[in-house]
């Protein structure tokens, strides 16, 4: 069994409420998960030591969010190259967020991402099940990427 980091952050509770149901996807693909919130990670050595890394920001001003943006040189300094990944976000209309923060770890982490791409999800149908649904998938396919 593998296990996989979701570090997310959320203002208003939906990106968190997609990082649960990623998680239910991981375990679903019979692996282990850990949730980590980025307000909670003080070094690289919190990022350090997984076999599969999903980050999730929601997406403001168009981008990730400054705390994120932090977060992700704390990441570069974990060394991830190679390491399975994967992005996701809540938003209302534009949900860049995900898209930034996949780019980054392809191509500067140079981390083996998911073909499924990254994951925006408008916040009015994270709770639906057609929402649940498309985020236990994306859990579960990058959790069958480490079977
Ligand atoms: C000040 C502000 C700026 C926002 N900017 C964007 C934006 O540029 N694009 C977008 O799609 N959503 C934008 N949103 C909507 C949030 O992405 C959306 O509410 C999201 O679901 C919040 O996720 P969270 O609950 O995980 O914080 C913005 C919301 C606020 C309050």
């Amino acid at each position: 069994m593998k296990k996989v980091l979701v570090a997310y952050y959320s203002r208003t509770g939906k990106t968190q409420k997609m990082a649960d149901y990623i998680a239910e996807g991981i375990r679903l693909s019979g692996n282990a998960v850990e949730m980590k919130k980025i307000v909670d990670i003080k070094s690289e050595k919190d990022i350090e030591g997984y076999d599969g890394y999903i980050f999730g920001c929601p997406t403001y001003h168009k981008s990730i969010t400054k705390n994120f943006e932090t977060f992700l040189f704390l990441v570069e300094k974990a060394g991830l190259k190679g390491k399975i990944g994967g992005a996701f976000g809540s938003s209302t209309h534009s949900g860049e967020a995900p898209g930034v923060i996949f780019d980054t770890m392809e191509h500067v982490f140079a981390m083996k991402m998911t073909n499924l791409g990254p994951f925006d999800l408008r916040e009015n149908v994270v709770d639906s099940n057609e929402g649940i649904k498309a985020c236990q998938d994306y859990g579960r396919t990058l959790g069958g990427m480490l079977n």
